[in-house]
């Protein structure tokens, strides 16, 4: 039986980029984590180590840096085109270059003083072909949680069922939402943001009867206001809030005392898209990694 290669890519994961705009006395801070794989005819070196045909992860780095330098950065779903065309257009070997960016906020302080902001992680991914390239826009870690709004009851059972049914529980999730757009050129910063008020605007005003429902609403709000955006998968954690026992202390607990569980948790997860054979599906399968 022949041993054959696998799909393969490399590149230069996790390029730690920080860029200071100085036109004057205040200052713009750009902080992302730059992630770029190229795949094509990479054979030779895997079979003899001839790596006449590798270019080195190391000048993937140098790239970025360059790249932030010569040209500035923006928004990153556009910093991640202009590296991946570049990849693509110099190397007639490389037939896909994907670059995935993290991009961490800092909120201004002063002229020249920011403060990091953890309350999400925005993200992009940029899949550049010979002539087409797919950008999916998103945000992780992202956490949101309604006290009330939320019933969970009317579900199957089996001997194994002890949970009890509620029309009353607190809602909590981390958003892992990734959209594909229709095309590449879009206002990336703008669409971002109306992305993400939908989303939370979903979260905030659905009465929800399952964090299923929830998430279908999200996705759908999301593609009902954003027409640039083609699909949208999201992965919402159930982070369950317990309800603590207080009657060994002959105390009654109305919905006030919580045990925030860690794990295990439910893993809710789905694509909502369009019913519209243009819009297509995704070019790249993997796109919501
Ligand atoms: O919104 C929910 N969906 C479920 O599928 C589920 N399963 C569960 O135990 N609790 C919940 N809550």
């Amino acid at each position: 039986m022949a041993i054959v290669l696998g799909p393969h890519r490399y590149g230069k994961a996790e390029t730690r980029l920080v860029h200071v705009t100085r036109d004057g006395d205040t200052h713009e801070l750009i902080d992302l984590n730059v992630s770029i794989a190229l795949s094509g005819d990479l054979t030779a070196t895997h079979f003899t180590g001839d790596n006449s045909a590798v270019l080195p992860t190391d000048t993937m780095k140098n790239t970025v840096y360059a790249f932030a330098r010569e040209h500035g950065v923006g928004q990153p779903e556009a910093f991640a085109l202009r590296l991946g065309r570049h990849f693509v257009a110099g190397l007639p070997q490389i037939v896909t270059a994907r670059v995935g960016i993290e991009a961490y906020g800092w909120e201004r302080l002063g002229p020249h003083s920011f403060r990091r902001k953890g309350d999400f992680t925005r993200l992009c991914t940029v899949t550049v072909g010979a002539d087409s390239a797919q950008v999916v826009s998103g945000l992780k870690d992202f956490v949101v949680l309604n006290t009330t709004a939320s019933e969970f009851h009317g579900f199957a059972r089996d001997r194994y069922t002890t949970l009890p049914e509620t029309t009353d529980r607190i809602l909590a999730t981390e958003v892992d939402a990734r959209w594909r757009h229709l095309s590449d050129t879009a206002d990336w910063g703008e669409s971002f943001e109306e992305a993400k008020d939908a989303l939370v605007n979903a979260f905030v005003n659905t009465y929800s009867y399952s964090l299923q429902q929830t998430l279908f609403s999200m996705g759908t709000r999301v593609l009902e206001s954003r027409p640039e955006i083609a699909e949208i998968r999201l992965a919402l954690p159930n982070k369950h809030h317990y309800l603590v026992d207080l009657s060994p202390f002959d105390l009654e607990n109305p919905g006030e005392v919580f045990l925030a569980g860690d794990r295990p948790y439910g893993l809710i997860e789905g694509t909502v898209t369009r019913d519209n054979p243009a819009v297509g599906p995704s070019a790249d399968p993997e796109w919501y990694r």
